[in-house]
């Protein structure tokens, strides 16, 4: 592949403004590409890829690099690939036999897999054997899932009709809802996405609405609702009928739910804001199914928001774990008795998940509820991002 200039001073500012001024990868690069309206398609592939790649890579980019200049860590990174370097000035030290050699005599995990070590060591004493394949699947390039929306198209019709715009893509067993892309592609300039018969969801996460076991005309409560993905897909296979209560800490992310709902053509969402715990009271037994997608470390989906790695700490896990813990004692009250709670993360930590699930269920507000099933689901098992599904019946 040629390189050019611009696109990679494009990635330097991307770089920068992620790992200098700690904003997150997504945001940066959309604004990135934003900035520069001339980029063509080929460019904003090669600056958001390499972006989220070189975040990806970072600590082992940085060691392996014979400084931190930006046009060192990028050459470095290029070469790291099994790219060759343009004879351009910017890139006239960089030694291609002294970097292999350097990788080769690397024997750190942390460092060859690109991860801190606090986290590398949390992630070892909790999953044991099956870290190091978890490790290595979390740093791969994620595929693009499409949802098809049931409410407005079907699987095969949606196929078809991405098939006409030159989009190729195959369906997998036990996803009834999935259309991987063959090849990764922006699909949101899509006149199909905007007439919204399909949303962009992992495979994994496409899971938890299928968990939820929902009829039409049930009454829904999403606690932890936030910009709607998984609302919109319970509201799916309740074919839009009954209620959904999305609730949520932060307006915004309401709101973003309801433009979401609009597009896709879902009538049965209302929207409710969490003002203190009078709000979860008002709603007491009062839900045929209660969803608490609940906030996470968000380990298991590393794989497309790498950043995520550099941004966690020790104390910010210990945080959300506390909030979890909270959420499983208060929220459950507003579920019916003979009701279904599905609790889901997107982390592969059982100190996140089976764990927290086994504490409420041996405490005081657990003792009502029994665990039918939970999957595991790991990214090195699935190819899909890390996740955890239970669902518990209240009796
Ligand atoms: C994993 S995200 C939800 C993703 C969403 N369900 C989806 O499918 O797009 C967790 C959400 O929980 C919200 N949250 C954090 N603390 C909360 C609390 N105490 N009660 C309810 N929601 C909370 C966050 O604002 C965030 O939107």
């Amino acid at each position: 592949m040629r390189l050019h200039n611009n696109t990679i001073k494009g990635v330097h500012s991307a770089l920068e403004a992620i790992f200098e001024e700690g904003q997150y990868a997504d945001k940066v690069i959309a604004r990135t590409l934003k900035s520069n309206p001339k980029w063509g398609a080929k460019d904003r592939a090669f600056i958001a890829e390499t972006t989220y790649d070189m975040v990806r890579w970072w600590r082992l980019i940085n060691y392996l690099s014979k400084s931190k200049d930006y046009w060192d860590l990028f050459g470095t990174y290029w070469l790291m690939k099994g790219n060759e370097l343009p004879p351009w000035e910017e890139f006239k030290g960089l030694n291609p036999e002294r970097l292999k050699g350097k990788y080769e005599s690397l024997e750190d995990p942390a460092t060859i897999e690109s991860f801190p070590d606090w986290l590398y060591q949390l992630g070892e004493k909790e999953l044991g054997d099956k870290w190091m394949d978890e490790v290595h699947s979390l740093n791969q390039e994620a595929e693009v899932v499409l949802r098809v929306n049931t409410i407005k198209a079907n699987r095969e019709k949606l196929k078809n009709r991405l098939k006409e715009d030159g989009i190729l893509t195959h369906t997998i067993k036990g996803y009834p809802d999935a259309l991987i892309l063959e090849e990764r592609q922006n699909v949101f300039q899509n006149p199909a996405f905007k007439e919204g018969l399909f949303e962009v969801q992992d495979g994994s996460s496409q899971l938890v609405a299928e968990a939820m076991a929902v009829e039409p005309g049930m009454r829904v409560i999403d606690a932890c609702a936030g910009a709607g993905g998984k609302a919109l897909h319970i509201a799916a296979k309740m074919e839009n009928k009954g209620k959904i209560i999305a609730m949520d800490l932060e307006e915004w992310k309401l709101q973003q739910t309801k433009l979401r709902a609009r597009r896709s053509g879902v009538s049965i969402i209302e929207r409710k804001l969490i003002e203190g715990s009078k709000t979860i009271k008002r709603l007491k037994e009062s839900a045929d199914r209660l969803l608490l997608d609940v906030p996470c470390s968000g380990l298991g989906v590393l794989r497309r928001n790498p950043d995520t790695k550099w941004k966690l700490s020790e104390e910010s896990i210990k945080k959300v774990q506390e909030t979890q813990a909270e959420i499983l004692q208060t929220y459950p009250t507003m579920l019916k008795p003979g009701g279904q709670m599905v609790y889901a993360t997107c982390s592969v930590l059982p100190s996140e998940n089976q764990e927290q699930v086994q504490k409420f269920l041996s405490s005081e507000a657990g003792k009502n509820f029994e665990l039918m099933d939970e999957q595991r689901i790991l990214s090195q098992e699935s190819g899909f991002d890390g996740f955890y599904i239970a669902r518990l019946l209240k009796k």
